[in-house]
């Protein structure tokens, strides 16, 4: 079977109206014609309905980096699946290690922001992977399986059919410290194994994702990895042509 290639872009915490206008605008151009990968932005919130009017009718789509496990109330500060939905979201990240760590997001709460996602008809951009110091004590594996069960716990492997796994390396965030493509391939395989023990169709059809200091120069061939399904990009998708020649890696 053959996955249709997804490459987004994770803002973070940056932009402006006026800088947003000038990154959509180039993007949009950039990727007119490409018509074998998807493409999206992740913007803050506030930029939602400004990626909403810019993006509208576009080949770029557009979604949010959080959202609230609650769907509506007394919760302040929060923001719902709901409304996400209103400004056109069809993205959304749970799970990214910035929340998990800085935020104390725990496995069970990102299952049940998956969940919450989900149940409006968005779809989560799942995020898992492991620190350097689970790595050097070869833990890779077990904690992405545990990030990964806590998913299928609660929302049955059923749920991986209408949503996006990215594998981000937390030591390869931010720090240009790229996974190898051998080493993303591997994670990328176990992930898709498994899946496969619950579901061997799901399985095959999942997309997964590479995050971690991925460049325009480094993207071919990360993503010519046949576990590697697209990108899930951080500092290169603040940069115009960068995110461009990356949605274009991705196009095989
Ligand atoms: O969500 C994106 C990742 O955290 C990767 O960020 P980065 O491309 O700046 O390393």
């Amino acid at each position: 079977m053959v996955r249709t290639g997804l490459v987004a872009g994770n803002w973070k915490m940056n932009g402006s109206l006026e800088q947003n206008q000038a990154l959509l605008t180039a993007v949009v151009a950039g990727i007119r014609s490409l018509d074998r990968v998807n493409c999206a932005v992740c913007v803050p919130f506030p930029y939602l309905a400004q990626a909403q009017v810019l993006l509208n009718q576009t080949h770029l789509a557009w979604g949010a980096q959080n959202l609230s496990q609650y769907t509506h109330g007394a919760y302040t500060g929060e923001v719902s699946a709901s409304m996400l939905v209103d400004f056109g979201v069809q993205f959304v990240i749970v799970g990214h290690s910035e929340r998990r760590a800085l935020f104390g997001e725990s496995d069970q709460l990102v299952a049940e922001k998956f969940k919450t996602a989900q149940t409006a008809k968005l779809i989560p951009i799942l995020c898992v992977g492991e620190t350097l110091t689970q790595r050097e004590a070869n833990e890779t594996e077990s904690v992405i399986a545990g990030q990964l069960e806590a998913v299928i716990e609660l929302n049955g492997v059923q749920a991986l059919a209408n949503a996006v796994i990215a594998y981000e390396p937390v030591w390869a965030i931010g720090t240009g410290k790229t996974a190898t493509p051998q080493q993303a391939q591997d994670v990328h395989v176990f992930i898709r194994d498994k899946i496969a023990t619950r579901d061997n169709q799901i399985a095959a059809n999942v997309r997964i994702i590479y995050g971690g200091s991925v460049k325009a120069d480094n993207a071919r061939e990360l993503f010519a990895m046949p576990d590697i399904d697209g990108g899930l990009i951080g500092g290169a998708s603040l940069v115009a042509d960068d995110f461009v020649s990356i949605c274009k890696a991705a196009q095989h």
